[in-house]
């Protein structure tokens, strides 16, 4: 059976927004995650992360202000990395991956959170959902410039794999995902699509969002 928390994650995951400054093309990214909320994003991650990305006060500063943001417009905040920030904004959840802080770690410190962990193996999805993940973060899907460190590109085949293997936990696609190829990642067995560059960089940042709820059917 499929319990009441499971289904309240899926309907986060639809557009899952993913963004820091380094995104945001030197537009205030305040302004850019407003215009995608207006867009209809479901669900947002806060990955101050790349060339020139913000550290200490001013990257807490930064959190502070999308997360009132999302506050406003009752959307979930989700810090990516950064469980010390999370604890200390009360954020909505945490995103961990193979080489963050022990998924099992973050479970235990901040517990009632959404968590979401990336995998890339059957083994690795066993021991996040022992872990207590929420959502399983897979990718990258198809080639991206948005992570330096990315694992090779794993196609959409990996959803169908897991699909396969009975994990149920909801799952987002992540990595080089527009709203030209969104609907195979849903097609494939995703509950939605992460995605960074092609809300963050689009020179029309809410007709974009609004792309990827259609191509979700949403
Ligand atoms: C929703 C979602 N899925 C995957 C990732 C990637 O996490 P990770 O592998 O830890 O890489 P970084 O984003 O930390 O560079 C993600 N952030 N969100
Ligand atoms: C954070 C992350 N993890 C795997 S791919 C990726 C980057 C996704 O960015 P984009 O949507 O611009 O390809
Ligand atoms: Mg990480």
């Amino acid at each position: 059976m499929i319990d009441k928390r499971t289904e309240q994650i899926k309907e986060l995951l639809p557009v899952y927004f993913i963004m820091g400054s380094p995104n945001c093309n030197g537009r205030d990214p305040v302004n850019v995650l407003e215009e995608a909320i207006e867009g209809g994003i479901t669900l947002f991650q806060f990955r101050e992360k790349g060339e020139k990305a913000l550290t200490g006060n001013e990257k807490v500063r930064l959190a502070e202000r999308l997360q009132r943001v999302c506050q406003e417009n009752h959307i979930p905040f989700i810090v990516n990395d950064d469980l010390d920030l999370a604890i200390e904004l009360d954020a909505d959840g945490v995103h961990v991956g193979q080489d963050d802080l022990e998924a099992g770690i973050v479970r235990e410190k901040f517990s009632n959170k959404i968590l979401g962990v990336s995998t890339h193996t059957i083994e690795e999805a066993a021991q996040a959902i022992k872990d207590g993940a929420d959502y399983l973060g897979l990718g990258p899907i198809y080639p991206t410039s948005s992570k330096d460190d990315a694992e090779e590109v794993a196609g959409t085949e990996i959803i169908e794999r897991f699909r396969d293997h009975g994990i149920t936990l909801p799952i987002v696609g992540i990595g080089g995902i527009t709203s030209e190829n969104a609907e195979q990642v849903i097609q494939a067995g995703a509950d939605g699509v992460a995605v960074i560059s092609a809300i963050a960089s689009s020179p029309n940042v809410e007709e974009a969002a609004k792309s990827f709820l259609r191509a979700n059917n949403k």
